[in-house]
């Protein structure tokens, strides 16, 4: 019966002025909220992959140097929750973000799980060397549908980039690596302003094509509205498949559940997140936290969807966390579920 309501919808009812697809979301809210067991019903839901983003989105920002230790003790707590991707880190210039420059020795320290996956972030052949050495099965490249914001965070032009990414691409096949492509600034840049969807569709397009298995299509800023999120997914899903995109949204406007839950009426099956809201690019001035890993779970799981991730043990390591960095947790969920808890 759920599997029926939320399945993927055919192209043709992504309409943008409240057409078929919204009537259907409704229903399906309406029969999920029913169903609550965790048995074969649970099981027959469809299933959205979630990407933990924070230990390496989530982290990169912070200003204070966190102990390695610490960044292994929240990916081995997050493996623990029942999420299958947590992004570990990132092997860039460390001048270029200080808090990342202790990748090789937390690959040392990861201690893994067998079903849970740690990509890693590289911008150079450099660092796709470094990963592989360190143990990395999985990386991600990194490019934007904006020159100027490419320019601001690797350097290059989005062609340079896609032709330095091209050889990595390469290179990660024949060391036997798994290759994800980041497309930022989907709905707009913090340095140029509006983005156009066919320059995300073309950049989307470059990456998938040169091996990449899935592409993260980034609201880097938080700008984009359900509607303008819907456009990005047409036009990208006309070449790359829709179980080929992932849908990364920052919350700066608020806007980044309601964007989250069109893609996922537009047929969009993963999401990447990150735990208690952590978060901000260091390139994207005024950029806020990713959307918050326990407000998605939240959302899906009363939604008719199945993540496989803990919610309670997911507030706990949010909850951790935001205790270690001396903050209070960014996640609306994770908020009301502790003080539920708590009365
Ligand atoms: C691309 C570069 C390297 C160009 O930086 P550059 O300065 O042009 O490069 P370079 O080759 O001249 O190197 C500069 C220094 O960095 C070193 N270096 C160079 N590469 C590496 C490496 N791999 N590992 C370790 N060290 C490295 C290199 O050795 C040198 O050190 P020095 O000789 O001066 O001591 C630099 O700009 C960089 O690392 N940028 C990465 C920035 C970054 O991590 N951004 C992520 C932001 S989040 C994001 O992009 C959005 C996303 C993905 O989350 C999704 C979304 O929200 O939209």
């Amino acid at each position: 019966m759920l599997g029926l309501v939320c399945g993927r919808f055919p192209r043709s009812t992504l309409v943008r002025r409240g057409g078929p697809w919204m009537r259907r979301g409704l229903r399906t809210s309406i029969i999920a909220a029913k169903s609550t067991d965790k048995g074969a019903d649970y099981l027959a839901r469809p299933f959205v992959k979630i990407v933990e983003v924070g230990p390496r989105d989530g982290l990169q920002n912070e200003k204070k140097l966190i102990p390695t230790a610490t960044k292994a003790e929240l990916i081995r707590r997050l493996a623990n929750t029942g999420l299958s991707v947590v992004e570990a880190t990132s092997f860039v210039s460390p001048q270029a973000v200080p808090q990342m420059s202790d990748a090789k020795e937390l690959m040392k320290m990861i201690k893994r799980q067998p079903n849970v996956s740690y990509p890693v972030l590289t911008p150079n052949i450099r660092g796709l060397m470094s990963a592989k050495t360190a143990g990395a099965k999985e990386i991600a490249i990194f490019t934007a549908a904006s020159d100027a914001f490419v320019q601001k965070n690797i350097g290059r032009t989005i062609d340079r980039s896609i032709e330095v990414f091209k050889d990595m691409a390469r290179i990660a096949r024949e060391n036997g690596l798994r290759v994800r492509g980041y497309v930022s600034c989907i709905a707009g840049c913090p340095y140029a302003g509006k983005v156009d969807p066919d320059m995300v569709t073309s950049v989307a397009e470059d990456l998938f094509r040169m091996g990449c298995y899935e592409i993260s299509l980034g609201d880097t800023i938080g700008v984009g509205r359900p509607h303008e999120i819907l456009a990005v997914i047409q036009a990208v899903s006309r070449v790359v498949p829709l179980e080929n995109l992932a849908i990364h949204c920052h919350d700066t406007y608020g806007q980044a559940l309601a964007n989250i839950y069109a893609s996922l009426e537009a047929g969009i099956r993963t999401v990447d997140s990150s735990v208690a809201g952590l978060g901000g690019c260091p390139f994207a001035k005024g950029a806020t936290g990713n959307v918050a890993t326990e407000d998605v779970v939240y959302m899906l799981e009363g939604n008719g969807f199945r993540t496989g991730v803990d919610l309670e043990k997911l507030v706990d390591v949010g909850e951790w966390i935001s205790r270690e960095l001396g903050r209070p947790s960014e996640s609306r969920a994770a908020r009301a579920l502790m003080a539920k808890r708590n009365a």
